[in-house]
Formats: C-alpha cells, structure tokens, sequence
C-alpha cells in the first residue's frame, strides 16, 4: 500500500484537504468543505454535494462528516502521518512541530487569540487522532512565516511592558504565503525582490515581502486587524469598541461578535452575505458598495506594503478572492496605477497568471495558493 499523509486546513468558513504521497509529497486526493455554517457544500473530484448536516451545522459536525467520508475513500493508502494548519504560533513556535500533549497545550492556550480559528484546528487534530490513534501529526503555524519581520514591523505603539509580555503583531497566512514565495523566482525572476501578496478569502490579509521572506503584513496580534473580509471588520479605530461598550451598552462578547462577524463584506452589505460571489450576483447598491470599500481598504493597505519595502515590483493575488474574483482585481489595479501598474484588462479576465501589460512598471500576477503542499512538506521533514 502506498504510504501517504494526510493533511487539514481548517479556516474560518472552510475545511481543506489534501493526501499526499509519504516519499515525494506528490498530491494523491484533494478536497474541500466550504460555506461552513451556510449550506456547507463537499467539493472533490470535480462533484459538489451538500452535506447531509444541518444548514446552520459548525465545523464539528463538518469534520464528523469529512472523517467518515475520508475512511471510505482513502482505504487503499496507509495513512503515516497527518498535517495540520494551525493559525496561531505566539511566539513560542518559530516553525511547525510535532504534536505533543505539551504542544496541544501551549495551542490551546492560544486559541483566545485566534477563537475562529484555533478550537477547529485542534478538533481537526482531535478528530483524526481517533481515527488514526497511532500515527505521529504535526502543526504547521500560520504565524511562523512573519517572525522575519523587524522588531519595528512587529511593534505596536503600546506601553512597551505589553509589547515585553507578546503584545505584537505576528501576522497569519503564513503557509500561504511560503507557498506563495517558493513560487516568485519562477514567476519573477529577478523581479522578485519586493513584492506585496494580498491574500484575499473569507479572511483576508496582505504580506510585504523582500526576496521571499516577511518584513510587513496587514493582520496583528489577532485575525481581526487589516484588511476588510468576509465577516471581520479589519482595521478600526479602537474607539468604536470602546463606544459599543460604554455607551451602547453591548458586552465585550457582543462587540466581539460585531467586529469578527457581523462586518466585513457581510456587514457593510447589510447582511447580504459574506461571500464576493453572492455580492457580485447582487443587484444592490449596498452589495456595490462592500465591494468598493473591499478594495478601497486593500488599496490602502498596498500603499502600506509600498511604504514598508521602500518601492515595489510586483503585486500578487491569491486565495478564494485574489484567484477567482476579476472584477475586485480590477478594482484595486486601478486604484494603484500611481505606483505604476496597468491592467491587462483581457488577461486578468482570464485569471492570469501575468495580469498586467507589457509595459507596466510594475507586475500584477494571479498565483493559486496550496497551503495543503507546505503542510505536506513540513510534516514529511518532521517525522
Ligand atoms: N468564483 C469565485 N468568485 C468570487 N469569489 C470567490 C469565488 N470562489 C470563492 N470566492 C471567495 O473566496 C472566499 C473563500 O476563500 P478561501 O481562501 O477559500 O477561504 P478560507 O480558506 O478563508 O475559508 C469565499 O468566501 C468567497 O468570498
Ligand atoms: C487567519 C485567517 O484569517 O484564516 P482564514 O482566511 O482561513 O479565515
Ligand atoms: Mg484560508
């Protein structure tokens, strides 16, 4: 029997998964649960069926369905060793290590940091350790990939004995990033030097980077700070929590919930949705307008990036938005021509991967993101 590892990658509205080939990392199946908490759909082997769990079913019930399904499919493999995505790393975790009880603990101790995040991606572990008790399984942080940033990036203007205790910005999408960056050389060559990836999905952030590694990114001590996304408002002004509370009389947990999911392009669209594509479907002018300010705000952060790497030469797109949304590409091309980047209006509409002209200063790319892979490889170095 072919000996594989398995891998998890749960996000906030979505389970990812992919079986990779123990000796070369070579993908053998692949597969992914999305809408978690809508209509959670199966996608694998080009088939969607709905899953039979209840509408408004989490992640948990998701994940029951997906390992049952998974035993099924996959009993023609030996199973060696499971990789998972987990968001947050403090700073304790520098790059992916083997899964201990100690290391489950100091996970945990995390999760307040990362609450849509972290519970699923230790029920991911959970789940796969009762299946496969006996297999060795790895977490791979999110966060790892931003501790090259400089001290300067990382610091919040807070008193400093915060900043002492872990009060900094770590970032997130660290493994899509790592992809991101194994692919520059191929796709830049030479121009590979600055460049800004927007990591545009349910959650969204932008990474600078400088020959591949971290020196800047949007998102801060917890998911919620940067750009705008699916459901969290991104950047804002610490004031507006303060006034719900104070004044509006809201608990800490119902100002959370507004600001991590009741905003966002579900919130600013008057709760249409929060998935681009139900949005670009839409006919009102509320549904627009998130949209514009989607992009107005990535615009915002691009300029930031710009600022952080002094210059750029190229701007990367990916993740659910980045890779399958061409009007929102074009939004934000055209909101930064100032920094010398024109859209190839029919490439982009064609997903790419060189979206710009010819003679544009600056390269615009579409780079489908596998955050499956790194997992992959980092678990295959591990045991
Ligand atoms: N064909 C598409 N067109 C526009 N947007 C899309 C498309 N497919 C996915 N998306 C967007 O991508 C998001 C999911 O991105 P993804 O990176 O898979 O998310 P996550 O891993 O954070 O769950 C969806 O919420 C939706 O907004
Ligand atoms: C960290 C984060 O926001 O992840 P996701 O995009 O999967 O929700
Ligand atoms: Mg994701």
């Amino acid at each position: 029997m072919t000996q594989a590892i398995l891998v998890l990658n749960a996000g906030s509205s979505s389970v990812k998964y992919g079986v990779f080939a123990a000796a070369d990392q070579s993908l053998l199946a692949q597969g992914l649960i999305d809408r978690i908490g809508s209509t959670a759909e199966h996608h694998a082997d080009g088939k969607t069926t709905v899953l039979p769990i209840a509408p408004e079913a989490k992640h948990a019930e998701a994940l029951a369905w997906l390992t049952d399904h998974l035993q099924v499919r996959l009993d023609d493999l030996e199973i060696v060793a499971a990789g998972h995505r987990v968001v947050h790393g403090g700073q304790d975790f520098t790059k992916s290590a083997v899964i201990t009880p100690e290391v489950i603990e100091k996970i945990m101790t995390l999760a307040p940091l990362a609450p849509a995040h972290q519970p699923h991606n230790l029920a991911g572990i959970a789940a796969l350790k009762a299946v496969w008790p006996d297999i060795p399984q790895v977490a791979c942080f999110d966060t790892a990939f931003h501790r090259t940033q400089p001290r300067l990036a990382q610091l919040f203007a807070i008193p400093r004995a915060l900043s002492d205790e872990g009060v900094l910005r770590y970032g997130f999408h660290g493994l899509s990033y790592d992809y991101i960056a194994s692919q520059l050389p191929e796709y830049l060559g030479a121009q590979s030097g600055r460049v800004i990836v927007l990591h545009l999905g349910h959650g969204a952030s932008v990474c600078g980077m400088k020959y591949g590694k971290s020196v800047a990114t949007s998102m801060g001590f917890t998911a919620l700070d940067g750009l705008m996304m699916g459901k969290r408002s991104g950047e804002l002004d610490p004031g507006v929590i303060f006034y719900l509370v104070r004044d509006k009389g809201m608990s800490i947990e119902e100002a959370e919930e507004i600001v991590s999911s009741k905003s966002g392009l579900y919130g600013v669209s008057g709760g249409i949705s929060s998935d681009m594509r139900d949005l670009a479907a839409s006919d009102d002018p509320a549904a627009a307008e998130a949209i514009d300010l989607f992009a107005y705000r990535a615009c915002r952060q691009i300029g930031s990036m710009a600022s952080a790497l002094e210059g750029v030469d190229a701007i990367v797109f990916t993740a659910g938005i980045g890779e399958n949304a061409s009007n929102v590409r074009s939004k934000i091309l055209a909101g930064c021509g100032w920094l010398g980047v024109t859209e190839n209006a029919q490439a982009n509409q064609s997903g790419g991967p060189v979206i710009s002209t010819a003679d544009s200063v600056v390269k615009a790319l579409v780079i489908p993101t596998n955050e499956e892979k790194v997992i992959a490889e980092q678990t295959a170095m591990l045991i």
